[in-house]
């Protein structure tokens, strides 16, 4: 085992501490961490997508999403640990910088 899941009360203080000052912010669903961003249009969406993907490829994480047209919807969990790990919140963190405009 490589990465271990957090645990309850753990997950819980990360996501206070990824939402911070974010006026939309992460949440847990079906036991992943979630956010639905929204874009001005597709370019922008799938801008977003591609400066993710190549930090996601480096770091040998990858999100679960879903996009149409402008919006992309993530879901975030660690495969290999069964459960969300630290690895998951700097996804999400890194996503925060890279969807501003
Ligand atoms: C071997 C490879 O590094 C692993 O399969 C990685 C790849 N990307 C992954 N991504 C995610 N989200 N969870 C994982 O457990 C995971 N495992």
């Amino acid at each position: 085992m490589e990465i271990e899941k957090l645990s309850g009360p753990d997950i819980d203080k990360a996501l206070v501490e990824l939402n911070q000052g974010l006026s939309e912010p992460w949440a847990l669903a079906d036991g992943k961490l979630t956010k639905t961003f929204r874009f001005r249009n597709f370019i922008d969406a799938f801008g977003f997508m591609t400066k993710a993907a190549i930090w996601a490829e480096k770091q040998r994480h990858h999100p679960e999403w879903f996009n149409v047209y402008n919006s992309v919807r993530v879901q975030l969990t660690t495969h290999d640990a069964g459960g969300i790990s630290e690895k998951d919140f700097a996804l999400a963190q890194k996503m925060e910088k890279v969807s501003a405009p």
